[in-house]
């Protein structure tokens, strides 16, 4: 059952339009990306879906609810987390969650969010003392002290080492397994690759893709990807050429480098076998969702 549904949503700030006719839709219990440039319309997308703005055209709908129209009630059923910068760094941890819990008529219990988000040698701590990390748990913590059904998460991994950007993207895989709609704004295609279970892409106001990543990275470069071996025995090229999927085999000094569609390594694997070739240094490279991506929206992601 889709719990946030768009259709045709546009909004402009002056004489710039900032979404042109946004249609998607969020099943609930899914953890949903939203992708894009800089500037795509991703922020203004969701503060229409929070509420906080009110959009010139179309319809949104969470939970049932007009984000504009029943905000109060709307605030009951999602979590959004703050921007670092929301929380004045003299409060403690336990006294924020315990502030934010204060807001919602029916709250988690705040030790609970506490023992849950890892924070218990914080509890006292107040937030300007927070890691990064830490202060990105806490902020999450906030994000679902009022028991949402659904979350909103900003930018969620910036600033974090590759071993708290792991171990936050656990944590988010708890919330949707405890029944939380997840809705991730994000600028990592490693992260939306490995978390989302399907994404839209923005791209200057509209939707140019929609669907799970894996979908998205077939439908738009075909699959497949890259590999390269060194023959260990003699390998005539033309061998390779006819090989189901194969689109271009060339040699590279001692190397040969093999580019195809769908599941094309598989197929060069065994044909190179049937042949009796052995390899060395076999390396294969997938297409991932930054080379979607970047077909999608037509600039490195490097400009976000
Ligand atoms: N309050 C505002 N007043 C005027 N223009 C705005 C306002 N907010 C956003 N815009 C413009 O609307 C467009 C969409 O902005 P938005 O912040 O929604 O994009 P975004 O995809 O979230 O970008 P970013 O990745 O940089 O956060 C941009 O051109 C932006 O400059």
């Amino acid at each position: 059952m889709a719990i946030i549904e768009v259709n045709g949503l546009s909004k402009r700030y002056g004489g710039r339009t900032a979404l042109d006719g946004v249609s998607f839709s969020v099943e609930e219990g899914e953890i949903f990306g939203i992708l894009g440039p800089n500037g795509a319309g991703k922020t203004t997308a969701v503060e229409c879906l929070e509420g906080l703005r009110r959009p010139d055209g179309g319809t949104a709908r969470v939970a049932g609810l007009d984000p504009w129209a029943d905000g109060r009630r709307l605030h009951e059923l999602i979590g959004v987390q703050l921007q670092q910068t929301g929380l004045p760094g003299s409060i403690r941890v336990r006294e924020a969650l315990e502030l934010y819990a204060s807001f919602y008529a029916s709250p988690r219990d705040p030790g609970e969010l506490i023992a849950q988000w890892g924070l218990e040698d914080q509890r006292e701590a107040r937030v300007r003392k927070l890691s990064g990390g830490q202060a990105q748990r806490l902020y999450i913590a906030l994000a679902l002290v009022g028991a949402p059904r659904v979350a909103f998460l900003d930018e969620l991994t910036t600033g974090l080492d590759p071993h708290a950007r792991r171990a936050t993207w656990d944590l988010i895989r708890r919330i949707r397994d405890d029944g939380v709609t997840v809705v991730l704004i994000s600028h990592f295609m490693d992260e939306a690759e490995e978390l989302c279970d399907r994404l839209a892409v923005l791209d200057a106001g509209r939707i140019v893709a929609t669907g799970s990543p894996g979908r998205l990275i077939e439908e738009t470069t075909g699959g497949g990807g890259r590999m390269r071996f060194r023959p260990v025995d003699d390998l005539d090229l033309a061998l390779l050429a006819g090989v189901p999927g194969v689109t271009d085999v060339r040699r590279s000094g001692a190397y040969v480098a093999v580019t195809g569609r769908g599941d094309f390594a598989t197929a060069v694997t065994s044909a190179l076998a049937r042949n009796r070739v052995v390899v060395a240094d076999l390396r294969i490279d997938q297409r991932t969702l930054d080379d979607a991506y970047l077909a999608l929206t037509g600039g490195p992601s490097a400009r976000d």
